[in-house]
Protein backbone atom coordinates (compact mmCIF):
# COMPACT_ATOMS: atom_id res chain seq x y z
CA UNK A 1 0.00 0.00 0.00
CA UNK A 2 1.80 3.30 -0.53
CA UNK A 3 2.05 5.58 2.10
CA UNK A 4 2.23 9.01 1.96
CA UNK A 5 5.32 10.73 2.45
CA UNK A 6 6.69 12.08 5.41
CA UNK A 7 8.50 15.64 5.74
CA UNK A 8 9.87 16.62 9.47
CA UNK A 9 10.59 20.64 9.88
CA UNK A 10 13.25 21.54 12.23
CA UNK A 11 12.60 24.96 13.63
CA UNK A 12 8.74 25.61 13.57
CA UNK A 13 9.72 29.15 13.86
CA UNK A 14 7.70 31.56 11.40
CA UNK A 15 9.24 29.99 8.28
CA UNK A 16 8.75 26.50 9.88
CA UNK A 17 5.64 27.14 11.04
CA UNK A 18 4.44 28.69 7.70
CA UNK A 19 5.95 25.81 5.68
CA UNK A 20 4.25 23.11 7.76
CA UNK A 21 1.21 25.01 7.39
CA UNK A 22 0.73 25.58 3.27
CA UNK A 23 2.21 21.52 3.11
CA UNK A 24 -0.85 19.98 5.25
CA UNK A 25 -3.06 22.01 2.95
CA UNK A 26 -1.27 21.66 0.11
CA UNK A 27 -2.73 17.42 1.23
CA UNK A 28 0.12 15.83 -0.21
CA UNK A 29 2.50 14.63 2.71
CA UNK A 30 2.14 14.21 6.36
CA UNK A 31 3.90 16.64 8.60
CA UNK A 32 5.79 16.35 12.08
CA UNK A 33 7.17 19.77 13.37
CA UNK A 34 9.87 20.05 15.86
CA UNK A 35 11.13 22.90 17.68
CA UNK A 36 12.26 23.93 21.70
CA UNK A 37 10.23 24.87 24.64
CA UNK A 38 9.43 28.10 25.34
CA UNK A 39 9.61 29.97 28.41
CA UNK A 40 5.97 31.89 29.66
CA UNK A 41 7.37 33.19 32.79
CA UNK A 42 7.22 30.61 35.48
CA UNK A 43 5.84 27.94 32.89
CA UNK A 44 7.68 26.05 30.01
CA UNK A 45 5.38 25.76 27.63
CA UNK A 46 5.68 23.93 24.35
CA UNK A 47 4.37 26.13 21.65
CA UNK A 48 5.58 23.20 18.66
CA UNK A 49 2.75 21.03 19.78
CA UNK A 50 0.06 23.49 20.21
CA UNK A 51 0.84 25.04 15.83
CA UNK A 52 0.60 21.15 15.59
CA UNK A 53 -2.57 21.03 16.62
CA UNK A 54 -3.96 24.31 15.61
CA UNK A 55 -2.36 23.14 12.02
CA UNK A 56 -4.50 19.54 12.26
CA UNK A 57 -7.36 21.06 13.22
CA UNK A 58 -7.24 23.75 10.63
CA UNK A 59 -7.26 21.00 8.02
CA UNK A 60 -10.56 19.47 9.87
CA UNK A 61 -12.20 22.88 9.10
CA UNK A 62 -10.66 22.38 5.55
CA UNK A 63 -12.34 18.77 5.25
CA UNK A 64 -8.21 18.17 4.29
CA UNK A 65 -7.06 14.49 5.30
CA UNK A 66 -3.58 14.52 6.49
CA UNK A 67 -1.64 13.78 9.88
CA UNK A 68 0.47 17.06 11.73
CA UNK A 69 2.46 16.55 14.85
CA UNK A 70 4.69 18.20 16.90
CA UNK A 71 7.75 17.36 18.98
CA UNK A 72 9.19 19.05 21.48
CA UNK A 73 13.32 19.02 21.14
CA UNK A 74 16.14 20.09 23.32
CA UNK A 75 18.78 22.27 22.38
CA UNK A 76 21.51 19.32 23.05
CA UNK A 77 18.97 16.85 20.79
CA UNK A 78 17.20 15.16 22.46
CA UNK A 79 13.25 14.00 21.59
CA UNK A 80 14.36 13.70 17.61
CA UNK A 81 13.32 10.23 17.66
CA UNK A 82 10.15 10.97 15.46
CA UNK A 83 12.64 11.99 12.76
CA UNK A 84 12.65 8.63 12.09
CA UNK A 85 11.11 7.43 8.77
CA UNK A 86 10.94 10.78 7.27
CA UNK A 87 11.81 11.36 3.43
CA UNK A 88 11.84 14.81 3.63
CA UNK A 89 13.71 16.90 6.56
CA UNK A 90 13.78 20.75 6.18
CA UNK A 91 15.87 22.55 8.64
CA UNK A 92 14.57 26.03 9.15
CA UNK A 93 15.55 26.07 12.79
CA UNK A 94 18.24 28.91 13.74
CA UNK A 95 18.27 32.66 14.05
CA UNK A 96 16.88 35.36 11.52
CA UNK A 97 18.79 38.59 11.28
CA UNK A 98 17.35 41.62 12.58
CA UNK A 99 17.50 45.27 10.46
CA UNK A 100 21.39 46.58 9.70
CA UNK A 101 22.55 42.59 9.91
CA UNK A 102 23.38 41.10 7.04
CA UNK A 103 23.08 36.91 6.40
CA UNK A 104 26.51 36.56 7.21
CA UNK A 105 26.49 37.71 10.48
CA UNK A 106 23.99 34.55 11.22
CA UNK A 107 27.15 32.07 10.39
CA UNK A 108 28.62 31.28 13.84
CA UNK A 109 25.47 31.00 15.94
CA UNK A 110 23.58 29.43 13.74
CA UNK A 111 26.33 26.50 12.58
CA UNK A 112 25.83 25.92 16.45
CA UNK A 113 21.98 24.95 15.76
CA UNK A 114 22.71 23.04 12.56
CA UNK A 115 25.22 20.67 14.03
CA UNK A 116 23.05 18.91 16.98
CA UNK A 117 20.11 18.52 14.27
CA UNK A 118 22.54 17.23 11.49
CA UNK A 119 23.43 15.07 14.28
CA UNK A 120 19.68 13.80 14.57
CA UNK A 121 19.13 13.46 10.81
CA UNK A 122 22.33 10.98 10.89
CA UNK A 123 21.13 9.07 13.50
CA UNK A 124 17.10 8.84 12.84
CA UNK A 125 16.50 9.55 8.80
CA UNK A 126 20.02 8.91 7.31
CA UNK A 127 18.01 8.11 3.68
CA UNK A 128 16.03 11.34 3.99
CA UNK A 129 16.73 14.69 1.83
CA UNK A 130 18.08 17.58 3.57
CA UNK A 131 16.30 21.05 2.52
CA UNK A 132 18.39 23.60 4.42
CA UNK A 133 16.73 27.36 4.97
CA UNK A 134 18.50 28.90 7.59
CA UNK A 135 20.51 31.29 7.02
CA UNK A 136 23.58 31.98 5.59
CA UNK A 137 22.30 29.31 3.29
CA UNK A 138 24.64 28.82 1.26
CA UNK A 139 26.95 28.46 3.45
CA UNK A 140 24.79 26.50 5.93
CA UNK A 141 23.82 24.16 3.09
CA UNK A 142 27.44 23.64 2.72
CA UNK A 143 28.24 22.90 6.61
CA UNK A 144 25.10 20.77 6.04
CA UNK A 145 26.36 18.59 3.70
CA UNK A 146 30.05 18.09 4.86
CA UNK A 147 28.26 17.18 8.55
CA UNK A 148 25.76 14.59 7.04
CA UNK A 149 27.85 12.92 4.91
CA UNK A 150 24.63 12.26 2.78
CA UNK A 151 25.11 12.01 -1.03
CA UNK A 152 25.78 15.73 -1.98
CA UNK A 153 21.88 15.47 -4.51
CA UNK A 154 20.18 14.66 -1.27
CA UNK A 155 21.29 18.30 0.12
CA UNK A 156 19.50 21.20 -1.30
CA UNK A 157 19.41 25.02 0.01
CA UNK A 158 16.00 26.82 -1.01
CA UNK A 159 17.12 29.93 -2.03
CA UNK A 160 17.10 30.31 -5.53
CA UNK A 161 13.12 29.77 -5.98
CA UNK A 162 12.15 33.06 -3.24
CA UNK A 163 14.53 35.00 -5.45
CA UNK A 164 13.11 34.22 -8.50
CA UNK A 165 9.77 34.82 -7.24
CA UNK A 166 10.47 38.04 -5.83
CA UNK A 167 12.25 38.81 -9.24
CA UNK A 168 8.93 37.74 -11.13
CA UNK A 169 7.02 40.09 -8.37
CA UNK A 170 8.47 43.24 -9.38
CA UNK A 171 8.25 41.97 -13.41
CA UNK A 172 4.80 41.46 -12.59
CA UNK A 173 4.65 44.82 -11.43
CA UNK A 174 6.02 46.92 -13.93
CA UNK A 175 4.31 45.58 -16.82
CA UNK A 176 1.03 44.36 -15.56
CA UNK A 177 1.53 40.27 -16.48
CA UNK A 178 0.36 37.48 -14.31
CA UNK A 179 3.62 35.64 -12.76
CA UNK A 180 1.93 33.16 -14.21
CA UNK A 181 3.43 34.20 -17.65
CA UNK A 182 6.76 35.29 -15.80
CA UNK A 183 9.93 33.06 -16.52
CA UNK A 184 11.98 34.72 -14.57
CA UNK A 185 15.85 32.73 -13.22
CA UNK A 186 17.81 34.19 -10.12
CA UNK A 187 21.09 32.04 -9.49
CA UNK A 188 24.17 32.69 -7.31
CA UNK A 189 25.08 32.90 -4.16
CA UNK A 190 21.85 33.83 -1.98
CA UNK A 191 22.86 37.52 -1.19
CA UNK A 192 23.23 40.93 -2.17
CA UNK A 193 25.08 39.93 -5.36
CA UNK A 194 22.87 37.35 -6.39
CA UNK A 195 22.13 37.02 -10.44
CA UNK A 196 18.48 37.68 -11.99
CA UNK A 197 19.34 36.27 -15.53
CA UNK A 198 17.54 39.08 -17.56
CA UNK A 199 18.85 36.93 -20.94
CA UNK A 200 16.92 34.01 -20.12
CA UNK A 201 13.78 35.71 -18.49
CA UNK A 202 10.85 36.52 -20.58
CA UNK A 203 7.69 37.28 -20.34
CA UNK A 204 5.23 35.03 -22.55
CA UNK A 205 8.53 33.98 -24.63
CA UNK A 206 8.98 37.77 -24.89
CA UNK A 207 12.72 38.27 -24.25
CA UNK A 208 12.52 40.35 -20.86
CA UNK A 209 15.43 42.66 -22.03
CA UNK A 210 13.21 43.61 -25.26
CA UNK A 211 9.84 44.63 -22.71
CA UNK A 212 12.01 46.96 -20.16
CA UNK A 213 14.81 49.46 -20.67
CA UNK A 214 18.07 48.78 -19.44
CA UNK A 215 17.73 51.46 -16.98
CA UNK A 216 14.00 49.68 -15.64
CA UNK A 217 16.03 46.05 -15.94
CA UNK A 218 18.35 47.13 -13.16
CA UNK A 219 16.36 49.10 -10.61
CA UNK A 220 14.28 45.55 -10.87
CA UNK A 221 17.56 43.78 -10.11
CA UNK A 222 18.77 46.13 -7.67
CA UNK A 223 15.52 45.70 -5.75
CA UNK A 224 15.52 41.68 -6.10
CA UNK A 225 19.04 41.48 -5.08
CA UNK A 226 18.07 43.47 -1.37
CA UNK A 227 14.42 41.81 -1.64
CA UNK A 228 15.19 40.13 1.74
CA UNK A 229 16.76 43.05 2.99
CA UNK A 230 13.37 45.38 2.23
CA UNK A 231 11.26 42.96 4.48
CA UNK A 232 13.77 42.69 6.93
CA UNK A 233 13.33 46.57 7.29
CA UNK A 234 9.75 46.39 7.06
CA UNK A 235 8.84 43.94 9.65
CA UNK A 236 12.10 43.74 11.93
CA UNK A 237 12.42 40.06 11.31
CA UNK A 238 12.80 38.26 7.86
CA UNK A 239 10.12 37.09 5.15
CA UNK A 240 8.39 34.15 6.17
CA UNK A 241 5.36 34.05 3.59
CA UNK A 242 6.92 33.86 0.15
CA UNK A 243 10.33 31.28 1.51
CA UNK A 244 7.37 29.18 3.17
CA UNK A 245 5.81 29.03 -0.54
CA UNK A 246 9.11 28.07 -2.65
CA UNK A 247 10.25 25.95 0.07
CA UNK A 248 6.53 23.97 -0.53
CA UNK A 249 7.60 24.61 -4.38
CA UNK A 250 10.48 22.24 -3.89
CA UNK A 251 9.21 19.57 -1.70
CA UNK A 252 6.41 18.86 -4.08
CA UNK A 253 9.00 18.55 -7.28
CA UNK A 254 10.29 15.58 -4.80
CA UNK A 255 7.77 13.75 -3.78
CA UNK A 256 6.11 14.13 -6.70
CA UNK A 257 8.86 13.36 -9.23
CA UNK A 258 7.97 15.72 -11.52
CA UNK A 259 11.05 16.74 -12.69
CA UNK A 260 10.70 20.61 -12.12
CA UNK A 261 14.18 22.66 -13.12
CA UNK A 262 13.91 24.99 -9.99
CA UNK A 263 17.80 27.35 -8.83
CA UNK A 264 18.98 25.48 -5.54
CA UNK A 265 21.51 25.76 -3.49
CA UNK A 266 24.39 22.66 -4.06
CA UNK A 267 27.24 21.45 -3.96
CA UNK A 268 29.52 21.82 -6.69
CA UNK A 269 32.22 19.87 -8.35
CA UNK A 270 33.99 18.44 -11.38
CA UNK A 271 33.02 19.15 -14.86
CA UNK A 272 29.81 21.66 -13.40
CA UNK A 273 31.86 22.88 -10.88
CA UNK A 274 34.27 23.78 -13.68
CA UNK A 275 31.48 25.19 -15.78
CA UNK A 276 30.94 27.27 -12.48
CA UNK A 277 33.67 27.91 -11.42
CA UNK A 278 32.85 26.52 -8.60
CA UNK A 279 34.55 23.74 -6.68
CA UNK A 280 33.93 22.35 -3.28
CA UNK A 281 31.11 24.25 -1.82
CA UNK A 282 27.67 25.32 -2.36
CA UNK A 283 25.81 27.76 -4.55
CA UNK A 284 22.29 28.45 -6.13
CA UNK A 285 22.38 27.02 -9.84
CA UNK A 286 19.15 25.59 -12.05
CA UNK A 287 18.60 21.50 -10.88
CA UNK A 288 16.33 19.46 -11.79
CA UNK A 289 14.48 17.66 -9.28
CA UNK A 290 13.34 14.83 -8.88
CA UNK A 291 12.19 11.88 -5.78
CA UNK A 292 15.96 11.34 -5.55
CA UNK A 293 16.70 15.33 -5.24
CA UNK A 294 19.05 16.91 -7.27
CA UNK A 295 18.72 14.26 -10.57
CA UNK A 296 20.86 16.87 -13.07
CA UNK A 297 22.37 20.79 -13.21
CA UNK A 298 21.88 22.76 -15.36
CA UNK A 299 24.59 24.37 -17.27
CA UNK A 300 22.49 27.66 -18.00
CA UNK A 301 24.61 30.37 -20.73
CA UNK A 302 25.47 33.43 -19.73
CA UNK A 303 26.14 36.94 -21.55
CA UNK A 304 29.79 37.93 -20.25
CA UNK A 305 28.24 40.70 -18.29
CA UNK A 306 26.10 37.90 -16.34
CA UNK A 307 28.94 35.64 -16.10
CA UNK A 308 31.27 39.16 -14.45
CA UNK A 309 27.99 39.39 -11.98
CA UNK A 310 28.05 35.37 -11.39
CA UNK A 311 31.78 35.54 -10.61
CA UNK A 312 31.16 38.74 -7.94
CA UNK A 313 28.41 36.16 -6.74
CA UNK A 314 30.48 33.22 -5.85
CA UNK A 315 32.81 35.75 -4.63
CA UNK A 316 30.78 36.50 -1.70
CA UNK A 317 30.25 33.11 -0.79
CA UNK A 318 33.72 31.76 -0.98
CA UNK A 319 35.03 34.26 0.97
CA UNK A 320 33.77 32.44 3.96
CA UNK A 321 34.07 28.54 3.40
CA UNK A 322 36.78 28.99 4.67
CA UNK A 323 34.90 30.56 8.15
CA UNK A 324 32.61 27.70 7.62
CA UNK A 325 35.41 24.90 7.55
CA UNK A 326 37.01 26.42 10.76
CA UNK A 327 34.07 26.44 12.74
CA UNK A 328 33.22 22.98 11.88
CA UNK A 329 36.95 21.88 12.64
CA UNK A 330 36.55 23.31 16.02
CA UNK A 331 33.66 21.96 16.67
CA UNK A 332 34.28 18.48 15.92
CA UNK A 333 37.66 18.78 18.10
CA UNK A 334 35.50 19.68 21.03
N1 LIG B 1 16.97 30.53 2.68
C1 LIG B 1 16.09 31.51 2.65
O1 LIG B 1 15.73 32.06 1.58
C2 LIG B 1 15.46 31.98 3.94
C3 LIG B 1 14.24 32.66 3.93
C4 LIG B 1 13.69 33.06 5.18
C5 LIG B 1 14.35 32.78 6.36
N2 LIG B 1 15.54 32.13 6.30
C6 LIG B 1 16.27 31.78 7.54
O2 LIG B 1 15.55 30.74 8.20
C7 LIG B 1 15.86 30.80 9.61
C8 LIG B 1 14.56 30.82 10.40
O3 LIG B 1 13.89 32.03 10.14
P1 LIG B 1 12.51 32.32 10.93
O4 LIG B 1 12.00 33.63 10.45
O5 LIG B 1 11.65 31.13 10.88
O6 LIG B 1 13.07 32.51 12.44
P2 LIG B 1 12.25 32.25 13.79
O7 LIG B 1 13.10 32.83 14.89
O8 LIG B 1 10.85 32.67 13.63
O9 LIG B 1 12.24 30.65 13.91
C9 LIG B 1 13.41 29.94 14.17
C10 LIG B 1 12.98 28.75 15.01
O10 LIG B 1 14.13 27.93 15.23
C11 LIG B 1 13.99 27.40 16.52
N3 LIG B 1 15.28 26.93 17.02
C12 LIG B 1 16.33 27.68 17.40
N4 LIG B 1 17.31 26.87 17.84
C13 LIG B 1 16.86 25.60 17.73
C14 LIG B 1 17.41 24.33 18.02
N5 LIG B 1 18.64 24.20 18.56
N6 LIG B 1 16.67 23.23 17.77
C15 LIG B 1 15.41 23.34 17.25
N7 LIG B 1 14.83 24.53 16.96
C16 LIG B 1 15.56 25.63 17.20
C17 LIG B 1 13.45 28.56 17.37
O11 LIG B 1 12.87 28.10 18.57
C18 LIG B 1 12.46 29.18 16.40
O12 LIG B 1 11.15 28.69 16.61
C19 LIG B 1 16.71 32.05 9.80
O13 LIG B 1 18.08 31.69 9.79
C20 LIG B 1 16.40 32.88 8.55
O14 LIG B 1 17.45 33.76 8.20
C21 LIG B 1 16.11 31.73 5.13
O1 LIG C 1 16.68 38.15 4.26
C1 LIG C 1 16.70 37.32 5.17
O2 LIG C 1 17.38 37.43 6.19
C2 LIG C 1 15.83 36.08 5.06
C3 LIG C 1 15.92 35.45 3.70
O3 LIG C 1 17.24 35.16 3.34
C4 LIG C 1 15.21 36.27 2.64
O4 LIG C 1 15.85 36.53 1.58
O5 LIG C 1 14.06 36.63 2.88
Amino acid sequence: MKMRKVVSVVGAGNVGEHTASLLAIRGLVDVRMFDLPKRDGERLIEPVKGKALDIQQMLSALNIDGRVEGYTVSPEGDGYEALEGSDIVIITAGFPRRPGMSREDLLDKNIGVLQVITSKIKQYAKDAIVIVVTNPVDLMTYAAYRMLGFPKERVIGMAGVLDSARFKTFISREIKVSPQDIHAYVIGGHGDEMVPLISISNVGGIPLKDMLSKEKLNELIKRTQFGGGEIVDLMGTSAYHAPAASIVEMVEAIVTDNKRILPCSVYLEGETGEYYGVEGFCVGVPVKLGNCGVEDIIKIPMLPEEREMWQRSVESVRRNVKTVEELLNARSAV
